[in-house]
């Protein structure tokens, strides 16, 4: 566990800080701007100082300004990817890796140099100039360069927020990678829900300097209460099922959620292998009656455990498909008109092709250079 107290004072901003994060796996740190996310981070790293701090790992007392202790960041075993990689630029991507070994933990004996050249495949990499570098393989790099100095705990601060889309889905299975190869808690600066649903197991929802909601990712992504701090628009829940069956005549996947069919676009894990998918709730109508002649191939049976009423148009539905929550954003015309409400049984739409195609097999991620599927 991190423990993190703090009362930040600057002249703009003020919260009273009071976190207890899980160290395992990756912890998504998700809010609006300017609320304080990275602030946490630099506090965990001592970068912050004379707020009142108490900071402590596993019970293990990094800072405490009542009683004057203060562990300085490099000997906090730190790792920091930021936003822009801060590289340095007279180096080479190997020699970048080397300044961080020599400075690596020596009371820590993994991961090795060659784990991680191997494991974010860097070695093409390693001679040339960080400048000759694209975007994404400075930030590979810049990741690469946070474990080689073998932290005890890693703060992603937003490390793929400067990449378009594209170096974006070529670097995230190296994060995946990082995240089930290395047994090293990582906290993640994150704006994006793609990112959190693809990336993490815990979430912090940060508002005003301050934990409005923790838990499971899904979890936490199927909370009504917390739509308007997910962005209306890109809610949605994530459901995690075993592949049934695969189907390479039409190239598709049938995943089972509950014991009904999640039939969707070919993801290559075999079967058994339980993967982790997002459905918008935009992505998800409703029917009273089991449709017939639809092209939509899902229509799961469900029963409504909650209408949202939204001002202006629309209205938010939570439905229970044999024990998972699923949303499905409607006009509130619709609901008015179909009658729904709790407790009814109904069935939801899914449109196989809005079903979130990244994925992690297994609730982890598949191998980098999988196609995005
Ligand atoms: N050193 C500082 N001095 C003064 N104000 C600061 C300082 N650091 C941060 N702030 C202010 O504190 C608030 C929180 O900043 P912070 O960078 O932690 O937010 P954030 O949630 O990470 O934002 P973003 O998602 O935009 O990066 C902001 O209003 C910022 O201007």
């Amino acid at each position: 566990m991190l423990t993190l107290r703090s009362a930040i004072r600057f002249p703009e901003f003020s919260a009273e800080v009071d976190v207890t994060a899980p160290l395992s796996g990756i912890t998504g740190l998700f809010g609006p701007s300017g609320h304080g996310k990275t602030t946490l981070l630099r506090l965990a790293a001592g970068l912050e100082r004379g707020m009142e701090t108490y900071v402590d790992l596993n019970g293990e007392i990094w800072q405490d300004d009542a009683k004057g202790i203060f562990v300085p960041p490099h000997k906090r075993r730190i790792g920091f990817v930021f936003q822009d990689s801060r590289l340095f630029p007279h180096l080479t991507a190997g020699g970048n890796l080397d300044y961080a070994a020599r400075r690596a933990s020596p009371d820590r004996l993994a991961p090795t140099r060659e784990h991680v050249v191997d494991m974010l495949d860097l070695g093409p990499l390693l001679h040339r100039r960080v400048q000759d570098l694209s975007g994404g393989e400075t930030q590979r790099v810049a990741i690469g360069r946070a474990l080689v100095s073998r932290p005890r705990l890693l703060l992603m601060d937003e490390p793929l927020s400067a990449l378009d889309l594209r170096r974006k889905m070529e670097i995230l299975p190296y994060i995946e990678r990082l995240r089930d190869e290395m047994d090293l808690p990582v906290l993640y600066v994150t704006h994006s829900i793609d990112e959190l649903s693809r990336l993490a197991d815990h979430v912090l929802l940060i508002r005003d300097g301050a934990v409005a909601a923790q838990g499971p990712v899904p979890e936490i992504m199927q909370r009504m209460d917390l739509g308007p701090m997910m962005g209306r628009f890109e809610a949605g829940v994530i459901l995690e099922g075993p592949v049934v069956s695969q189907d390479p005549d039409f190239a598709m996947t049938d995943l089972a959620i509950g014991k009904q069919i999640l039939r969707m676009p070919n993801i290559e894990a075999d079967p058994g292998t339980v993967v982790r998918v997002r459905i918008r709730a935009r992505d998800v109508s409703i029917a009273t009656r089991e449709p017939a002649g639809l092209s939509i191939r899902n229509a799961l049976r469900a029963r409504i455990s909650e209408i949202f009423v939204e001002e202006g148009a629309f209205a938010e539905v939570l439905m229970d498909v044999d024990g998972t929550g699923l949303r499905a954003r409607i006009t509130r015309e619709s609901v008015s008109q179909l009658e729904l409400k709790p407790g009814m049984d109904v069935y939801a739409l899914i449109k196989s092709s809005a079903v979130d195609r990244r994925l992690i097999p297994g609730g982890r991620a598949g191998r980098p250079g999988t196609p995005d599927i």
